[in-house]
């Protein structure tokens, strides 16, 4: 869709829109208030600002939307398709490197009482491996600010994917 689309939308359609990119209600509503954007450097500038703010709470919030690393986003919905798209790495890994990444998750599952999230696109499984194991050993106040920071790149990726300039 077109920069002038999303500007011009209904609120509630701009917020189904929005809630795909990041389930996060405050998030969304600040994305979708700050509306007319000028230029797509400015909602992405803005969308980057709002989710520096982002903090457990927040992830709580997002995490319900997305798939364990390897699982298949199951349904038609949008954020489902996005989680198929950006796991499609997955689709072909060494099912070595799948058995560890699962038995990674619920370490992490089991260390941190959530899902892990990191930006699966642009990434192998060997890397995701890597950065689940790395992660695993953050104390709980820096693998916050590393899974808001993965959240708010998918969110940026997901934005971008949808709105042309
Ligand atoms: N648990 C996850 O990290 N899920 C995901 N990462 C992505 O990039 N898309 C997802 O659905």
């Amino acid at each position: 869709m077109y920069l002038s689309d999303f500007n011009s939308l209904d609120e509630a359609t701009a917020r189904d829109i929005a809630r795909v990119w990041a389930a996060v209600p405050a998030w969304v509503d600040a994305v979708v208030a700050g509306r007319p954007y000028a230029s797509i450097d400015m909602l992405t500038a803005r969308a980057t600002e709002l989710a520096k703010g982002w903090g457990p709470d927040e992830l709580g919030q997002a995490l319900s939307q997305h798939p364990r690393i390897g699982e298949k986003a199951e349904g038609a919905g949008a954020e489902a398709t996005a989680s198929r798209r950006e796991q499609s790495t997955m689709t072909d890994a060494d099912p070595a490197v799948v058995a560890a990444i699962t038995a990674g998750n619920a370490a992490y599952e089991r260390r941190f009482d959530r899902v892990f999230l990191i930006r699966a696109a642009g990434r192998t499984p060997d890397q995701i491996l890597g950065e689940l194991q790395r992660r695993l050993a953050n104390d709980d106040e820096a693998e916050v600010a590393e899974a808001c920071a993965q959240l708010a790149e998918i969110a940026l990726l997901r934005l971008r994917g949808a709105i042309d300039g």
